[in-house]
């Protein structure tokens, strides 16, 4: 069922620092900033050449990222998303298996295509996202 590594994603505290880490420092391909209001972040991504690297920084009042943020104030390694062919079958075969699906529904992610999140006490303490390849 699991497929190819989608993107590793990072909290940052300090986006502008961040782009110029990944952009100035590491000479990496920086995507537009997007907001994505649904999920409580901002995004920027880093092309890499096997993979990418999502920035994510909290927007609005719920974003997970800032519970994050409270915890570990210099940012650090958020979730790893890996894709699958269906999502919908991908949630039926972890639910029978006994790993919780956070969320009912499958929302719309950052690259247009339906994602959901697994929780990391399920998965060795890391936050899983699955998306639609
Ligand atoms: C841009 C859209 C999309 C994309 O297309 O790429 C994104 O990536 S959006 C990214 C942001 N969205 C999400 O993270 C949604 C899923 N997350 C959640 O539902 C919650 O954040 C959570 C994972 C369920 C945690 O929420 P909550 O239970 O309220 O927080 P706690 O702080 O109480 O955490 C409980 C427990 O889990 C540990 N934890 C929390 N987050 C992580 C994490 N990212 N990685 C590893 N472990 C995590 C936390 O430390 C707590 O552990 P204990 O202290 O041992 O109880
Ligand atoms: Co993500």
């Amino acid at each position: 069922m699991i497929g190819r590594l989608n993107h590793v994603a990072i909290a940052v505290a300090d986006l502008d620092a961040a782009e110029r880490q990944y952009g100035d420092l590491l000479g990496g391909i920086l995507s537009a900033r997007e907001d994505l209001p649904e999920h409580g972040v901002t995004t920027v991504f880093v092309r890499l050449s096997n993979t990418n690297i999502e920035l994510l920084h909290p927007l609005g009042m719920d974003s997970p990222i800032a519970k994050f943020l409270e915890k570990s104030p210099s940012g650090g390694l958020h979730h790893v998303c890996y894709e699958v062919e269906d999502i919908r079958a991908a949630m039926e075969r972890l639910v029978a298996g006994g790993a919780r699906v956070l969320g009912r529904e499958p929302k719309i992610g950052a690259h247009g295509k339906p994602v959901i999140f697994l929780h990391p006490k399920d998965f060795s303490g890391t936050l899983v996202e699955l998306e639609q390849a």
